[in-house]
């Protein structure tokens, strides 16, 4: 594969594992054979959680375990496995720390399956004034904030919900590239892309892609506890009710109400490039995707398999009911270089559970 030279960029996976020989990522056990992804690193739980009374962040003159003294109201043993419930805040010191460069930040994200499951994770450091964002130089520990909001969770020691990546200085590219990306590389399966606010738009596709009519689940309430740990577990329809077109190509969205839908757009990440979805502010109408995510190197490569991959979109709406219409525009991927080629690719042999998918719901359901 051809390499990068560049001075710029994301992190792939071989530079991740050099952060750790170095001493630079630590963690209290080995990391897991799969645990460095082509561009991120899976952040595993500790063995506590503190169920808090609300969420928080340090701000500049504290660490995290200062506040917890101070708010939490019980300490729940995660070595065995416990529940925790929706509606509740929940902070979990995680098992990789970090002692970072001066030259290199990181920044987090749910992991999909993790959004997809509408489970609030963020993660925190000490001394931060932001969630998800951790500076160039960062010493310290990591901690995660988890609040199941649809479905009450069942996770454990080295459950692995959110993930991390390492960036070197400014990699963004700006609309003119990725215009000439997209022309050499086709970004998003669309005649005309809408290339704006820095990034390629998403929109929803409410006409369906099967013969059923079949445009999206919506979760249901009172459901059984999900095991974040284990695939194929669950009936589909013990915790999602089937959404369909019937014909008018909207949607409309019931406040507070969670909803996993799909892209119109197949969605392309080339191998030396990392892609994220960012929230499309509509400026009006409440309703926001929530969990928007990162999109391997490899995701939707026709090489790796991934031809005609869509976006899984999770959508909510607040305070006001909203219909969504067909084409409407919910999300745009930003494009970043990468540092250097990645050794693996998205779905290529790394036991990807997203590739070339349509709307797919995360891995722990089964048809029947
Ligand atoms: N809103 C989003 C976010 C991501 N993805 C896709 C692009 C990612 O490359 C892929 C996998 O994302 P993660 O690595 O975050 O997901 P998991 O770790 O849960 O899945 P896997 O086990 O397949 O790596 O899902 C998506 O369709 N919709």
């Amino acid at each position: 594969m051809a390499s990068a030279t560049r001075s710029t960029g994301i992190l792939a996976d071989n530079a991740i594992s050099g952060l750790f020989d170095s001493g630079r990522l630590k963690s209290e056990a080995a990391l897991d054979a799969d645990q460095i992804q082509p561009a991120s690193l899976d952040l595993r739980l500790g063995a506590k959680a503190f169920r808090v009374r609300a969420s928080f962040l340090p701000g500049p003159s504290h660490l995290v375990a200062d506040k917890l003294d101070r708010l939490q109201l019980h300490v729940i043993d995660l070595s065995q496995g416990a529940v925790l419930e929706t509606g509740c805040v929940y902070i979990v010191p995680l098992m990789e720390s970090l002692d970072l460069p001066a030259d290199l930040a990181a920044s987090a994200n749910p992991k999909s399956s993790t959004g997809r499951l509408d489970i609030f994770t963020r993660v925190i450091t000490d001394r931060a004034q932001e969630f998800d964002k951790i500076p160039a130089g960062y010493s310290g520990p990591l901690y995660l904030e988890i609040s199941p909001r649809t479905f009450p969770i069942v996770v454990r020691r080295g459950s692995r919900l959110s993930q991390i990546r390492f960036r070197k200085g400014k990699a963004l590219l700006n609309e003119s590239e990725l215009l000439a990306l997209h022309g050499t590389d086709t970004l998003v399966a669309s005649e005309t892309p809408n290339v704006s606010g820095g990034g390629i738009a998403l929109s929803i596709d409410l006409k369906g892609t099967g013969p059923d009519g079949l445009i999206g689940y919506r979760g249901k309430h009172h459901t059984s506890v999900v095991d974040v740990d284990r695939k194929n577990q669950h009936d589909i329809f013990d915790f999602w009710e089937p959404l369909f077109s019937r014909g008018r190509n909207e949607l409309i969205l019931d406040p507070d109400e969670f909803y996993i839908l799909v892209s119109r757009e197949a969605v392309h990440v080339p191998p030396l490039y990392a892609a994220e979805m960012t929230p499309f502010d509509p400026l009006v109408g409440e309703f926001r995707v929530h969990y928007a995510g990162f999109f391997d190197p490899g995701f939707g490569h026709a090489p790796a398999g991934g031809s005609g991959s869509r976006a899984v979109l999770e959508v909510r709406s607040h305070e006001v009911p909203f219909i969504l219409e067909h084409g409407q525009i919910v999300g745009r991927l930003v494009y970043e270089h990468m540092l250097d080629a990645p050794e693996g690719l998205y779905g290529s042999g790394l036991g990807s559970n997203y590739q070339a998918q349509g709307l797919k719901l995360s891995k722990h359901f089964r048809a029947g």
